[in-house]
């Protein structure tokens, strides 16, 4: 796997040096040129072309009550998505970034119209996870095929974007398998970790604690170890698909913007699975969800914004693109004190 290129961040810190503003000025905005310019192979970072993909699967554990809104609604916002109307759709097109949507499981059938503002590709594993606080969410071989559709996606996104790879989900119940494999990741309490998902009530809640809490010991007394055995065992196709993007974005060298709650679980998933893959994440935001603060810090990164979104569907990494455009804009663009005649001290 390559790793980013510590001259040209040199290079770049010793650009921003030059800039017309006091020195760190610009705060988070340096350190994201400099971030860029280390992955990008050029000190001068050019306008991102970003890619999205939102991966969609069903959950088993949905029967559980952990979800404020029926299973169905997976299927109905894939359509959604394609037919231009979700935020997502928004999002993208504000940002300029393309929009594909992978089916990799969802369960209920859903229609989609003609003339779509996204590509849909339709490769579900099986109709949605097995509810993962009675057994296996899925089987080791349907693992390694939601991974490798990730992987695959990756390699597809690059197509279209050598510059930046967005993953975004969308899956009732899938904050319940989230907050399940961020517990078993990290051993940190499920208390600290399971949130309100869509809207549940404080009731529900401590009601989605004690499913993950089963699902935990269940799988532990099945052998559970290393982070793809926790995948099969509580995680969700949609969030295997995400590890394998991240992984697959990490080995082609290609930069990765995190999204919310899942999309983090899924990148801890990736990090335990392959450290190097830390290397190429950048996380967008920190959602309202109870434990996404902690699980971003069990991977190290600091979000770049904090808007009370828990959305998900890469909507809160398309929001920060504008700001991260804006940083690489400055870092091209600005004058240097020598060429705009001013003094530096
Ligand atoms: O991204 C987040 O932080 C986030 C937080 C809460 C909910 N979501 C979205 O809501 C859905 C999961 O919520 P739930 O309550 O069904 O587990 C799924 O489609 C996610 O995209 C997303
Ligand atoms: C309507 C709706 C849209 C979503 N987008 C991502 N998760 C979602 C959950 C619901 C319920």
């Amino acid at each position: 796997m390559s790793t980013p290129n510590q001259a040209l961040a040199t290079a770049a810190r010793l650009h921003q040096a030059q800039l017309t503003k006091p020195q760190g000025s610009l705060g988070k905005l340096e350190e994201l040129a400099v971030w860029f310019a280390a992955r990008s192979n050029s000190a001068m970072p050019a306008r991102l072309q970003p890619a999205i993909v939102v991966f969609a699967a069903d959950h088993g554990v949905a029967a559980e009550g952990v979800s404020a809104f029926p299973a169905e609604v997976t299927g109905q916002m894939v359509a959604n998505f394609v037919a231009g109307g979700a935020a997502i759709s928004v999002l993208a097109r504000e940002a300029g970034a393309s929009l594909s949507v992978v089916d990799v499981g969802v369960a209920s059938h859903y229609a989609v119209t003609a003339g779509s503002s996204a590509q849909l590709f339709r490769v579900p594993v099986r109709a949605g996870t097995a509810n993962l606080r009675l057994q296996p969410a899925m089987s080791e071989q349907e693992c390694n095929k939601a991974w490798a559709i990730g992987v695959g996606s990756a390699q597809e996104g690059l197509v279209r974007s050598k510059t930046l790879l967005i993953g975004g989900e969308m899956g009732i119940g899938n904050t319940t398998a989230a907050a399940a494999l961020i517990c078993a990741l990290t051993d940190i309490d499920p208390a600290e970790i399971v949130g309100l998902g869509t809207g549940i009530t404080a009731q529900s809640r401590e009601n989605k604690i004690q499913v993950v809490k089963d699902a935990l010991a269940r799988a532990r007394t099945a052998g559970a170890v290393t982070a793809k055995d926790w995948l099969m065992q509580v995680g969700g196709l949609e969030i295997a698909a995400l590890a394998g993007f991240y992984t697959g974005a990490a080995e082609a060298g290609i930069p990765v913007l995190l999204d919310g709650f899942i999309s983090t679980a899924a990148a801890l998933v990736a990090v335990k699975n392959k450290p190097e893959v830390a290397d190429w994440l950048l996380a967008s935001h920190c959602s309202d969800e109870k434990g996404h603060r902690l699980a971003l810090a069990a991977l190290q990164l600091e979000p770049i914004l904090q808007l009370g979104l828990r959305l998900g569907e890469a909507s809160g990494a398309a929001l920060t693109l504008p700001l991260i455009q804006s940083a690489l804009a400055l870092h091209r663009d600005m004058a240097t004190f020598s060429s705009a005649g001013i003094t530096t001290k």
